[in-house]
This record gives structure tokens, sequence and C-alpha cells, in this order.
């Protein structure tokens, strides 16, 4: 680690707390946080020339695995050809096609360079088209950090015990409703008092910014029903879970249809993008057509698009999805194994290829739960998996990722170092 030292102490002289996303400053688990010099597959390599058997997946994008041959070429093809134009190209077309081809509930589609991005866009949508102000976000769902969602919200927020961020004046957020994940009364009580005032309900429909945590039965549906009987907008921010729970993300699991879906991780393969889309009604009050005004420089960059075509493409394979639903299961079932073995109150979940990791008994359904389990206990599991080559996500709060070049072996190394990381616990 004293390569990583070094370059962790040289990065916190210039740049806030070292890192320029919160997430990855290791601030709750403690310690430095590798410095990645380069990535292949499963595995990304520190400075210190370690190799790490990697969960974090640059927190979603890596779905083929780091570097996929395929996706660096389309890259390296398309850079030659220039690195932004701010105009048109018939690449960002074919891109704005896939996604509309593949998610029924995309009839038109805006790409944009990140998923804050893609969520603030959509909510200001939604208030265009509805003329309204209220919206409606649940505690412990991380939206981006556009202003009017920074209330209690999930990821580094909830990871640092700052729920609420300072900077955004209480004016900001007045007209945002905070309900509870999974608590399908609190949106029927919110609809009935506020009904004619609420421009949208934005939701993770698999939360995966306070752990991994599965909507229960009857939850989106109650969205569903309750922003069609009183004209609200639903919006399913799919930034991480649309091209990495299945084909169709959530929305194609369970059959609910939202009127807004917000993209972005997978669909740039690594590079930056984002995208929302929904509905061609709703999608005309957007300028140049409507009076909603949304733009971006670099949106729809063409590197971008590239890297997102082709990673979209790979995913399209017969029976990709099946093999990361089957490889994430085989992870969890094993940690599950090794932490009953080690005597360790432990629990662990997996949608398509996303898992959540607990240190309690069952297996959460609401933040109250999450925030229960004994985050010492995963503090001191992280720290003995890293030493031993395992990257989990370096928080109690954030869902983990598996790639589709986490093949059986991979899976059965984690596994066994897992199981000395679970020892460790229970010496
Ligand atoms: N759950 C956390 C993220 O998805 C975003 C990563 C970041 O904030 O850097």
């Amino acid at each position: 680690m004293i390569r990583n030292a070094e370059l962790f102490e040289r990065a916190c002289r210039t740049i806030p707390g070292g890192v320029n996303s919160p997430v990855r400053a290791f601030r709750s688990v403690g310690g430095t946080p590798p410095f990645i010099e380069r990535a292949a597959g499963p595995y990304t390599w520190d400075a210190d020339k370690k190799q790490y058997i990697d969960y974090v997946g640059s927190w979603g994008p890596a779905i083929l695995g780091h570097a996929h041959p395929e996706v660096i070429r389309a890259v390296q093809e398309a850079a030659v050809n220039g690195l932004s134009f701010g105009a048109p190209t018939e690449a960002e077309i074919e891109l704005a096609e896939m996604l509309v081809h593949r998610l029924p509930s995309i009839e038109q589609v805006r790409l944009v360079s990140s998923g804050t991005e893609a969520t603030m866009s959509a909510i200001r949508l939604a208030r265009g088209y509805t003329g309204r102000a209220k919206i409606i976000k649940f505690e412990g769902c991380y939206h981006g950090h556009a202003d009017s969602l920074l209330v209690k919200a999930g990821s580094g927020l909830l990871t640092f015990g700052n729920p609420t961020s300072a900077g955004v004046p209480p004016e900001f957020t007045s007209h945002t409703l905070v309900l509870d994940y999974n608590d399908i009364a609190g949106v029927e009580a919110a609809f009935k008092q506020y009904g004619d005032e609420i421009a949208c309900v934005i939701v993770e429909p698999v939360a995966g910014n306070m752990n991994l945590v599965q909507p229960v039965t009857g939850f989106l549906q109650a969205l569903r029903d309750q922003c069609t009987r009183h004209g609200a907008v639903l919006i399913f921010d799919e930034v991480m879970t649309g091209f990495r729970v299945g084909p169709q993300g959530v929305q194609g699991r369970t059959g609910i249809v939202p009127d807004l879906t917000t993209l972005a991780k997978v669909i740039g393969g690594g590079m930056p993008i984002g995208a929302f889309g929904g509905r061609r009604d709703i999608m005309a009050h957007i300028a140049p057509l409507g009076g909603v005004y949304q733009a971006g420089t670099l949106s729809g960059n063409p590197v971008a698009v590239a890297a997102g075509l082709t990673t979209l493409r790979l995913l399209a394979e017969p029976g990709f999805y099946e093999k990361l639903e089957a490889q994430t299961g085989k992870l969890v079932q094993g940690l599950r194994a090794a932490a009953a073995s080690a005597g360790v109150p432990f629990s662990a979940d997996h949608v398509g290829g996303m898992f959540g990791l607990y240190f309690r008994d069952t297996v959460p359904t609401t933040l109250a739960e999450v925030s229960a389990s004994d985050t010492a206990a995963f503090n001191k599991f992280f720290h003995a998996a890293l030493v031993r080559g395992v990257s989990f996500a370096p928080s109690a709060f954030e869902a983990g990722f598996v790639s589709i070049a986490h093949d059986d072996d991979v899976i059965a190394r984690t596994v066994a170092i897992a199981g000395e990381a679970f020892a460790e616990l229970n010496p």
C-alpha cells in the first residue's frame, strides 16, 4: 500500500477528500482507497500492482467486465473521427432507436451526460408537463445530486450520515415530499392529501443506494395506480437497474410501465452518458418542441455513444442475462454459506447482476432494517476481503455488481476469501 498511500496523501492536497466523488473515499469504512491503474474483466489493479476481484464495476457500468475488447475498439474507432461535434450524428439516432426498441415504455428519448442530468431533466419535464410543483421521492433512494433530490437521500449521503445536503436552500426542496420506501399506505395518504399538486413520483424500482432493497409486492403497482388516478408522472429511475437486472430493467421484470425512465451507467459502457425518455406526448414538451428547457454541449457524445451501442449489442446475445443472474446467484449463495459456517449473522439478496450483503439475519425491506444491520461487522469484513484481494463497495449502504466476466472460478475464489473474512469476525 506504499504507492497508494502516497497518492492518497498527494490527492488530498489538491482534491477535496482526495476523490472526485465522495463514495470513493472510504470515509465510512476507513483506510486508504486503492488508486486504480488499470482494469480488465473481473479485475482491477492498484498503484501497488495488487490485483482485486472487483464487485464495484465502476458502480454499475462494467457489466461486460472491464475493458471489454470490443468496447475498447469501438471507442478507439470513434475517437479518431473527432471527440465532440455539438451537432447531430447518425450514431446517436442508432442508440436512441435501440433504447426505444428495447424498452417498450420509451417512445422518445434524449441523451445527456450523466444519471444526475437524466433525473433532474425528467423531473423538470414532469413539472412542465403537469404544471404542478410537488414531487414524491423515497427516503434512502438516490437520484443523483440535483438540489431538489438531495433530501433524505441514499448513497454517500446516507453512508456519511448527512442524508440531506447542506447548500440547498429549504425553499428549493419545499416541494419535495419524502416517503418511506415500500410503504404503500404512505403513498396513498400523500396522494389523498396532495393529489392534484403532485407532478411526479420518482423511484428506484429496485433500490440500490441503501444497500439493495427490493420493492414489496404491490408497491410499484400502487405507485402506478396513484399516478394514473391523479394525473401524475411515474418516473422509474433505472440509472442503476437499466440493462443491469434484465434486458428491460425492472419494468421488464415486473410488467409495470412507467411514464418516464432515466438511464445511465450500463448504456454508456463506462463512458459518461445518461438518457431520459418515455411517453411521446410528455417528451413533446421538451425544447425545441416545447417550453421545458434542457440542453448539453456533450449530449450524445460520439465516443460515449459508440461505447454504449457496442455494449448494448453485446448484452443482446442469447443467454446473457440468464448467465449474469446465475453467476450473481452463485456468489450470493456462496457468501451465505460461508457466513453460516463462520457463525456470522448475515443475509444476502440479488436481482439480475446486482446484489446486497446485509450483516443481519434476514433480507431487509425497509431502510430502517438496513440501518439496523451491523455496520461495524460490515466494515471489518470489507477490509478483511480487500486485503485478500476482493473489492466490495466500500459502504454498507450500496449495492454490488457482478459482470459476465465473473466466471465460476472467480466466484469460487471470492467465496473462499469471504470465508476467511467472515472467520475474522468470529475468531
Ligand atoms: N451508489 C452510488 C452510485 O451509484 C454513484 C457513484 C458515485 O456517487 O460516485
